[in-house]
């Protein structure tokens, strides 16, 4: 039977769209007609100045249900997501159907005057609320201060030229692709500065239904898959599934293939940013990924990483 365009789903922000942009150019390239459709999404609504968070919204998935609810209605197809901002389970409805190779999964340091982090002055203001970053960057320098800066790149980074801050933290693969790493000076070492779980990965998420439609559209999108990225992120994404996080946990975990296998390394770090709990290992091109992610968060529980996780969050400046 004839098929209709593929229809992607993408929030609006420049990222998302540049996302979803780049997943339908190469669709079109290997002969697939595609539409865009911009969705609106809670976690959109809540980078506005002056919202307020609902009762009951706990952060998870803010940035997925208005899409996945197109999807159900079968208003679009595909829906192309930053794997990130993907709650590690799904509705038993949705699946990810490919994960495209992975981009740069190092956070970064954006500062105009600052070369480094390490050079910032004493008692310097980072502009980032996110709990990991915040944690992570107190583990290096207990002196530092936060700003809360939220929003896309681009209202990020208008801010710290506005002086709101003296450097942002944030990660490399947003400013890659829209072309704004003019004033990254440092790409932090995973071992330092610990991505999120999947950070620098795309996620194509469409329904799980078998139908002639969902075959078309899986099949489309099979050249996609990058097996190496999905390892990596499975077993990430596992350690935060176990030790029952989302994004706003401070969490890192990163994995990245050798020539032997793969290579695993996560923290957690007390929100004060005082104790940090470490796991390095290594995994042959043979095992499981999900294993080797439970593995990880088993050796961070065993050294009291639970723990770490209720401590007290650090004071905003
Ligand atoms: N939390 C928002 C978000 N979700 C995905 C990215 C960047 C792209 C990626 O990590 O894949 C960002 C911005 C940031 O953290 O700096």
């Amino acid at each position: 039977m004839k098929q209709t365009p593929i229809r992607i789903g993408s929030r609006g922000s420049q990222l998302a769209l540049w996302q979803a942009n780049h997943i339908s150019y190469a669709l079109r390239d290997a002969g697939y007609q595609t539409e865009i459709e911009i969705i609106r999404t809670t976690g959109d609504r809540m980078q506005q100045p002056g919202f307020v968070v609902p009762a009951g919204v706990d952060g998870k998935g803010i940035f997925i249900k208005e899409i996945e609810e197109a999807l159900e209605e079968g208003r679009i197809d595909l829906a192309v997501h930053s794997l990130k901002d993907l709650p590690t389970t799904l509705a038993p409805q949705f699946k990810i159907a490919a994960i495209p190779k992975r981009g740069d999964a190092r956070d970064v340091f954006v500062c105009e005057q600052y070369w480094a982090l390490h050079t910032l002055p004493d008692n310097a203001t980072v502009g980032t609320t996110s709990p990991r970053r915040r944690a992570q960057l107190l583990a290096l320098r207990p002196d530092l201060q936060f700003a809360e800066i939220r929003g896309n790149i681009d209202t990020r980074l208008k801010k710290l030229a506005e002086g709101k801050c003296d450097a942002l933290v944030l990660a490399a693969a947003g400013l890659d692709r829209l072309k704004r790493a003019e004033w990254v000076h440092q790409r932090f070492d995973p071992t330092e500065v610990c991505p999120a779980p999947g950070q620098g990965a795309l996620a194509l998420e469409m329904l799980a239904v078998e139908n002639e439609r969902t075959q078309y559209i899986a099949q489309s999108i099979g050249f996609f898959n990058h097996p190496h990225t999905r390892f990596s992120v499975e077993a990430e994404r596992a350690v935060l599934d176990v030790l029952g996080g989302g994004c706003s946990l401070p969490v890192g975990a990163y994995c990245e293939p050798t020539s032997e296998g793969f290579k695993m390394y996560a923290q957690v770090v007390a929100p004060d940013g005082d104790t940090m709990i470490q796991v390095e290992t290594e995994a042959s091109h043979s095992a499981d990924p999900i294993e080797l992610g439970q593995y990880v968060a088993g050796q961070l529980k065993e050294r009291g990483a639970l723990e770490l996780l209720v401590g007290p969050v650090p004071e905003l400046s």
